[in-house]
């Protein structure tokens, strides 16, 4: 080919490159599509949307391209998002059209994420498909029924254990504030406290996996579909998750080889395996231990979150923590909070909410995807498009929040304010907080977590006062930042130092005795069950009926997983043939 050919075809080319670009530009950025970011063909706004703190970048976009209908629109790669920034959008978007508007997006780092492959693992990332529509049923009865129970008093238990570890070990105040919300679900699930250490691990790795800011493949999808032997990421997750469920499938197992003697207490898997197995649609032992160790995962992060908020805005607000002591003081007769005394704590409840709404734990919302077409206000929504409800914009609106920087309880105490609601002896209340999302996909967890954070809130502000600390080599006082976190899509305050001292020596010792009182009683019925199961074993050899949660043959087909359909299906088979011997065992 002559030199002058060659040049030609390269310029035509080049051409047919350029103009094609020029198209996708033009056609990404229609002017009758919602406003939003100018959209760049093939990579969309990737390259200017940061890992860390994404929401903030969110809300720059929010206020200057959302203000006019409440919401944006802007593209990452191949995955097409509207941002909503307005609580009345989500409401008609998330909660009028729920019916196709509840998917979930594909999180490309996890094996079949939305379980359309049928790996029905977790419940809070599925698509909007029958695993979750069974599980979610579940899952909100089971909460539900302990909520009304009042925890069988395993908040007020972990709570004063806190307490103590406070006293004994303050500066390890991170790892013992998580492992309280890790025992308090490890206790609801399977009635073992001791199993916290390992399990909120885990839920730390399930965060990491499926988080934007986690492995390089939830930005770079492509990345993910290399062949195995050049792709860690996919070998870290099989690793990670093979783990997982073998854990959850053992405390399973356990659970039920526990009963069968008569030697466990009640607890949700106990539950599930007791009674619920022979009525629910969870279709076997796979399944029933994901959706409880998905369970127990779930309560961990999202209660840790505003809890450690809570440490860091009662460090900078000394005002607002005395007055929270001040109302327990004359409110609980002496003693630290409990479930009872909430209606008459509005102080304290006000002071949560404060902490959720100033700084939220899950601050760009949790995506929905849409299941068809739609137009809305004018403007046409594709099938697939993800909706983020941004919760950061919602918290930071100045006319619904007046000041929305500051920290001002008083928004939920004093009438004036647009956010004051009576009675105060149920208002304020976390419940229905935009922070817990919407319509058909809106948490599960809200009373747990409500009642939690006041109990351990309580606790807290019952036992001490919360300082920042000095450096004991130069006497500086040491930050507390209040900007300073992860940017997991459930957030936590980075590590940080300060100081937990007792309210007075009398109340030092007063936390440690009703620590050491709720320790020996909870030794005494655990030994007292235990002896009665067996005593009751020797006298009559009575074996304690416990349900199978046997796969029935439709769901080992349904069963495609991404890990391997014939790998899931070679587990099933061993699961069935594990279960029907202690099941005729029993028999
Ligand atoms: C401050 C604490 C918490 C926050 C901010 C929070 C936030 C959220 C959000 C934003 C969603 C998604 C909602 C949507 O898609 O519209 C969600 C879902 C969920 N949450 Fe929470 N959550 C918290 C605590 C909990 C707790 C303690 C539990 C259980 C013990 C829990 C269980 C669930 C479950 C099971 C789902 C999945 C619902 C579904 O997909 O149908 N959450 N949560």
């Amino acid at each position: 080919m002559q030199l002058a050919t060659a040049a030609l075809l390269g310029l035509v080319l080049v051409g047919a490159a350029v103009l094609h670009f020029f198209k996708v530009y033009q056609r990404l950025n229609d002017p009758k599509a919602p406003p939003g970011p100018k959209l760049i063909p093939y990579i969309g706004r990737i390259h200017d949307l940061p890992i860390k703190f994404m929401w903030l970048k969110f809300k720059e976009w929010a206020d200057m391209y959302g203000c006019a209908n409440g919401f944006y629109r802007t593209r990452m790669l191949d995955a097409e998002f509207i941002i909503i920034t307005d609580e009345k959008v989500a409401e008609d978007l998330l909660v009028k059209r729920a019916k196709y508007n509840s998917d979930r997006p594909n999180i490309q780092s996890l094996f079949d994420s939305k379980s359309t492959n049928g790996s029905m693992e977790y419940l809070p990332l599925m698509g909007r498909n029958q695993y979750w529509a069974r599980q979610r049923k579940l899952t909100h009865s089971y909460i539900t029924e302990a909520t009304n129970a009042r925890y069988g008093g395993v908040m007020y238990h972990e709570a004063k254990r806190w307490m103590a570890r406070l006293i004994e070990d303050p500066d390890g105040f991170q790892f013992s504030l998580e492992d309280m919300a890790s025992k308090v679900m490890c206790q609801l699930t399977w009635d073992d406290p001791g199993l916290s250490e390992y399990c909120t691990k885990s839920a730390w790795g399930l965060l990491t996996q499926m988080s934007p800011a986690g492995p390089i493949t939830n930005v770079l999808t492509p990345l993910w579909h290399l062949p195995l032997f050049l792709n860690p990421w996919k070998r870290a997750e099989r690793k990670r998750h093979d783990e997982q469920q073998e854990w959850w499938m053992q405390r399973f197992l356990e659970t039920r080889s526990k009963m069968s003697s008569g030697e466990m207490r009640p607890c949700w898997t106990r539950q599930l395996l007791e009674k619920t197995a022979l009525r629910t649609s969870i279709s076997g032992d796979y399944e029933a231990s994901s959706v409880l160790g998905m369970l127990a995962l779930v309560g961990i992060f999202t209660v840790a979150g505003p809890l450690s908020y809570w440490l860091v805005t009662m460090v900078h607000h000394p005002e607002w923590q005395e007055k929270v002591q001040r109302e327990i003081d004359e409110q609980c007769g002496g003693r630290p909070p409990t479930l009872e005394d909430a209606p008459r704590l509005p102080v304290l409840r006000a002071c949560i909410k404060e902490t959720m709404r100033w700084k939220p734990n899950v601050p760009t919302g949790v995506a929905h995807e849409t299941e068809a077409d739609d137009v809305y206000k004018g403007y046409f929504i594709p099938k697939g498009t993800r909706l983020l409800p941004l919760d950061w914009a919602f918290l930071r609106n100045p006319v619904k929040y007046p000041d929305p920087d500051s920290f001002r309880p008083e928004r939920w105490l004093e009438p004036g304010w647009p956010t004051f609601q009576t009675p105060l002896t149920q208002f304020p209340t976390i419940r229905g907080m935009t922070s817990f999302g919407w319509g058909q996909r809106q948490c599960l967890g809200m009373s747990l977590t409500q009642d939690e954070l006041i109990v351990a809130c309580g606790a807290l502000a019952w036992c001490f006062t919360l300082k920042p600390k000095r450096d004991p080599a130069t006497g500086e006082t040491l930050p507390v930042p209040l900007d300073k976190s992860n940017s997991l899509l459930i957030i936590k305050p980075d590590p940080f130092q300060m100081s937990f001292e007792p309210r007075s020596e009398k109340r030092r010792a007063e936390a440690l005795r009703l620590w050491e009182e709720s320790d020996a009683e909870d030794q005494r019925s655990r030994r007292e069950f235990l002896e009665a199961a067996r005593a009751r074993k020797g006298m009559e050899g009575e074996a304690v009926p416990v349900a199978a949660v046997i796969p029935t043959l439709s769901t080992l087909q349904d069963t495609g997983c991404a890990l391997g359909a014939e790998k899931k299906k070679e587990e099933f088979m061993i699961e069935i043939s594990r279960v029907s011997s202690n099941a005729s065992s029993l028999s």
